[in-house]
């Protein structure tokens, strides 16, 4: 089942690097060594997407880390779908837990962001996930649902939507979640697809984790059934970026 899912790896640079930097980087996917059957995404600071999208090799894509619903107008330091597409860039990261609570981003603003993205033919790492205290409060379940469907509500076609599922407590803390915390929270999101989309969705729409990926921690991770792949943050600056795209190899 989980194999007719490919593997994809997304790098979140966040708000990280430079030209100088970014070079590195990219000759290090440049020269290969990443497994052919993973799909790769790397998602750099939005001035520079233009500048890595030419360099990289094309195989790899490249997402924006967050687009506004319009597709130009007065929204004084957004960005659109429109220009995403017009330097060459094919993704767009939305609903990323530092949009939600450092940014203040909303389920509804989300959700509209998500309509407007595919209605623009960008593809989308839509992602949910809990803070600490209402996973402590048990309601990891009842928060990632409700993100997930105001995401779902506004999506027609799954095929350019790959979800990431990013508990909010593992991300940049170096407290991963163990495999059995993340295998439970994405065998549920894939039953709440299965339940509230289609059996067709839940079973061929990719699930990404984030939060604290490396290199020593991919491979477990990568082996529970209902892990497609991850989402990285930290760890996708770095050499070892290659070896969690190749987590599966
Ligand atoms: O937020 C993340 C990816 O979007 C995860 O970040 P870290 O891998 O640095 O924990």
């Amino acid at each position: 089942m989980a194999d007719q899912r490919k593997f994809f790896v997304g790098g979140n640079w966040k708000m990280n690097g430079n030209k100088a930097s970014m070079d590195v980087i990219v000759s290090t996917l440049n020269e290969g060594g990443c497994n052919p059957n993973t799909e790769v995404v790397v998602s750099p600071p939005a001035p520079y997407l233009d500048y890595v999208r030419q360099k990289l090799d094309k195989r790899i894509g490249v997402a924006a880390q967050n687009c506004y619903k319009a597709e130009k107008g007065a929204f004084t330091g957004d960005i659109s779908p429109q220009m995403i597409k017009d330097v060459g860039c094919e993704w767009v990261i939305l609903g990323h837990s530092e949009r939600r609570h450092v940014f203040g981003e909303s389920n509804q603003l989300i959700g509209e962001k998500t309509a407007f993205a595919l209605q623009s033919g960008v593809k989308i790492i839509p992602c949910v996930g809990e803070k600490i205290e209402e996973r402590e409060a048990g309601k990891t379940e009842e928060v990632v649902f409700s993100q997930t469907k105001a995401i779902a509500d506004n999506v027609k076609d799954w095929t350019n939507v790959v979800l990431a599922y990013e508990p909010v407590w593992a991300i940049g803390t170096g407290k991963t979640a163990s495999p059995a915390q993340a295998q439970e929270i994405h065998a549920k999101l894939r039953k709440w697809l299965n339940d509230n989309v289609s059996p067709a969705v839940a079973k061929s729409v990719r699930i990404l984790y984030g939060g604290s990926v490396s290199a020593s921690n991919c491979r477990e991770l990568a082996q529970q059934p209902d892990i497609d792949g991850f989402l990285v943050g930290g760890a996708s600056l770095k050499p070892e970026f290659v070896q969690i795209i190749n987590a599966r190899s």
